[in-house]
């Protein structure tokens, strides 16, 4: 209505509002998308879904495909020819090839291993103005709330998530909780924004964000470059948030002047589109469910000592011990995580040798960390202990500007490995690993048990304390290697080791026997066979044994750790659940002690973890296949990571939140004694063997009918379809930049321009016809 009074309002309202289709009673949203990221990793399932279902992609022009994972080798491309005959392994290859073939059956535009602009998702989408102020991103990867730096609404989802938004350019939701996070104060000379970030999830710890959106704002953000925000608001997911925003500014304008896929710059589109970006800060008096103030001067360069990003230190102390630990799951934490890292408390950090370093990552490959890297380097030679220190460029622009300031010499003078770009040994999967037991200087963001390579120890930094680790040989700070030298600018700039290295998997064929022999399968059918438009089975009861786990933030790297991606189905992952927990690494025998290779839980179809945060990290939703495919079809936790708490229910699964501390204990002495338990989901209950009830609990009304009914939800979406296309028509008039149609002016591939049709009311209550104020 206008004139209506409106409550003031978030930077998260504001762009969630603006992209509403539909809403339910019970508070799920149809939210519509404007950008979708595709990688190889998380979307030939998805893709195969469309196929079984006979559906198109809804909105190819809002989509933008890549290879960059670990699949992709970050050697040199210079007789790049084809993947077939450049990528040597044979389930990378598969996997890339199979994007490949769904780029051209499904007419996406596509960035391959042949082309400059090809890199890691997270840094082509911005690089390319495809991402901008106030859109919704989604990707199927977990960092994708790095896009949230320039104001938009950007979150990582699963692979049947990325079926639905490829098929209906829209994903079912649940508003989020409002967090900000202001840090003021000026910036410490050697303090990045990745130090900002590490001692942000320091403070808050990896379920701080939980349920949140989080709005980073202060002084200190506001002076930070595009490129700096972009490493805040990429780790934003380690904190456990839905997504981490920027409000855009001048900064955030400037940085998309002239980017081939952002509006003409001084065309009318470009005014209206700025005017609308500026619009998109938080109201005066807007309300947070969560504050939190941090003032610079308490930031000095921070890095981790152990196995989660919340593991943090400050440069210039020592290793903590349990005892400096209150909270029991937390002692218990970090005894696991001295022994896993080989550290003793007490060591001091600088005395810490390094045996690689790593620079790259979607945290920070861009141009602008590598010109810090390169300004600590720079006349340097690398400490002879270190056995490889590589740059890895985050997309293949970026290696070029670099190129042209000279950047690469300096690296190669100082004994660096100049590689091409990829995700490359943030993740592992490529030949870029670590060996078990080597220690990493690294610019990623996860530092998880065998993240880098089974047995390998991560240590999260900044590009430039990375770079003085390499100098020195050891943990460092970079601010006694460098002296007083500025290493961070102002504004935004514009832009082998053995192969297959994994103790447990020593060859193709050994993955290939893992995966695809049925034998291998746990003999539970995920709805792999079954793909998610043909429905889902029912759940109402569950009876069966519960497998008790005791420990805090149960990341997905474990659940399944990343040699297991490279599979193009759903099904057979059940012999590889846990698989470094499972199995031992150097005789590949089960590990007595594990929990799930005991009796009766071989059996167990429930999983209680009284730790929190269970299924932190990745957005892989091999997660929740690899558990479906052992038979575990509940999980539950005093809380768990959001893209996985999603993924659960999109596969038929329950995960159910506990937060009753002695409901929970009830549920995990059951499970500790062995005995069945039995959840009943409609009537939201979980009893003893002997039908006596353990806990009530909660859940969501929509999944909780789609999971009772085993309904498929892209089927429940596409019924809407008339609101999408309203939707898509308000979004033209009022959006138009939005549209591929300014892509395909500039020559972008694949079709377009959806008809226009009149139609009703916007979501910020505007009537029809009436342009949006902003
Ligand atoms: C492969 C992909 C699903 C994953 C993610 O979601 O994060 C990866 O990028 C990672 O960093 O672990
Ligand atoms: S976190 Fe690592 S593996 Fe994941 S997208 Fe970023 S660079 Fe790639």
């Amino acid at each position: 209505m206008p004139g209506a009074v409106r409550l003031p309002q978030t930077l998260y309202d504001k762009v969630f509002c603006d992209h509403i289709v539909d809403e339910k009673d019970d508070g799920t949203v149809l939210l519509y998308i404007d950008r979708h990221l595709v990688h190889e990793v998380t979307s030939p399932q998805a893709f195969e879904g469309l196929r079984n279902a006979n559906r198109k992609v809804r909105r190819p022009d809002c989509t933008l495909a890549t290879t960059d994972h670990q699949n992709v080798p970050t050697t040199s491309r210079q007789n790049f020819k084809s993947i077939e005959s450049f990528v040597d392994e044979a389930d990378s290859r598969t996997q890339c090839m199979t994007l490949e073939d769904n780029v051209k059956e499904f007419g996406l535009t596509y960035f391959g291993l042949g082309d400059k602009r090809q890199g890691i998702v997270h840094i082509i989408g911005p690089e390319q103005g495809f991402t901008l102020p106030g859109t919704t991103v989604v990707c199927g990867d977990s960092h994708t709330s790095t896009h949230g730096a320039f104001g938009a609404l950007a979150f990582g989802i699963g692979t049947s998530e990325v079926e639905h938004v490829l098929a209906t350019q829209t994903i079912i939701t649940n508003r989020s909780k409002n967090m900000r996070v202001q840090v003021d104060g000026e910036l410490a000379p050697g303090v990045s924004s990745k130090d900002i970030i590490l001692h942000v999830i320091g403070i808050i710890g990896t379920a701080g964000g939980t349920g949140a959106v989080i709005e980073f704002c202060g002084s200190a953000i506001r002076g930070l470059s595009m490129e700096a925000r972009m490493s805040i608001c990429n780790m934003s997911i380690e904190a456990g948030a839905r997504a981490g925003m920027i409000a855009p500014d001048e900064t955030t304008i400037e940085y998309l002047k002239g980017r081939p896929l952002a509006p003409e710059v001084d065309s009318a589109e470009w005014k209206k589109a700025t005017a609308y970006w500026l619009s998109l800060r938080s109201d005066e008096g807007a309300k947070y469910d969560i504050d939190v103030f941090i003032d610079s001067k308490d930031i000095i360069p921070t890095i981790t000592w152990g196995t989660s990003p919340q593991d943090v230190v400050q440069i210039t102390g020592v290793v903590p011990g349990p005892e400096d630990f209150t909270d029991e799951d937390k002692k218990r934490a970090c005894v696991r995580a001295l022994e896993y890292m080989g550290l003793t408390a007490g060591t001091p950090m600088q005395d810490i040798p390094v045996d690689k370093v790593f620079i790259g990552s979607c945290t920070n490959a861009r141009i602008e960390d590598l010109r810090q890297a390169a300004r600590v380097v720079k006349g340097k030679k690398k400490a002879p202990n270190v056995k490889r220190a590589m740059i890895v460029p985050g997309s293949g622009l970026v290696k070029k500007q670099a190129e042209a300031e000279g950047l690469d010499q300096i690296f190669i003078d100082a004994g660096f490995e100049w590689r091409e770009a990829g995700c490359s040994m943030c993740l592992g999967m490529n030949p870029d690993i670590l060996a078990p037991q080597e220690r990493c200087a690294s610019t990623s963001n996860r530092n998880f048990e065998g993240r880098q390579g089974a047995g390998g120890r991560t240590h999260l930094m900044s590009p430039a304390m990375a770079a003085a680790a390499a100098i020195v040989g050891k943990l460092a700070d970079v601010r006694k290697v460098t002296g007083p030298t500025q290493i961070y600018e102002k504004g935004s700039p514009k832009v082998s080791v053995a192969p297959a290295h994994q103790a447990d998997i020593e060859s193709d064929e050994d993955l290939d026997k893992l995966l695809d022999d049925p034998e291998n399968s746990q003999g539970n059918t995920v709805q792999s066979g079954a793909p998610s438009t043909g429905g889902m089975p029912k759940f109402t009861q569950l009876r069966g044994y519960a497998a008790p786990m005791d420990i805090a933030n149960v990341d997905t790297d474990a659940i399944i750790p990343k040699q297991f991606l490279k599979t193009i189905k759903r099904s057979g992952l059940g012999s590889a659940l846990f698989h470094a927990w499972r199995y031992d690494p150097a005789t590949g025998d089960e590990k007595p002690d594990f929990v799930l290779n005991k009796e009766p839980y071989r059996q167990a179809k429930v999983l209680v973890s009284t730790g929190p945060n269970f299924g932190c990290g990745s957005s892989r939703e091999h997660a929740p296949w690899a558990l479906l495919d052992f038979g575990i079809w509940c999980v539950i936790a005093p809380s768990f990571g959001d893209i996985f708490f999603n993924n659960t229910f999109k596969n038929g699964m329950l995960p159910i939140v506990m937060r009753d501390a002695a409901a929970l204990e009830r549920i995990a002495a059951e499970a500790r004694a062995g005995r069945e338990i039995e959840v009943d989901l409609p009537a939201q209950v979980i009893r003893d063997a002997e039908g006596k009830e353990l806990a009530k609990f909660d859940v969501d009304g929509f999944r909780k009918d789609c999971l009772v009914n085993g309904l498929d939800d892209i089927g429940l979406t596409m019924k809407l379809d008339s609101k999408i296309a309203s939707f898509e028509t308000r979004r033209t008039r009022d959006f138009p930049w939005l549209d591929g149609s300014g892509y395909l002016k500039r020559d972008r591939s694949g079709p377009v321009k959806v008809a226009a049709v009149p139609v009703p009311k916007t979501n910020r209550g505007q009537e029809i016809g009436e342009p949006l104020e902003w």
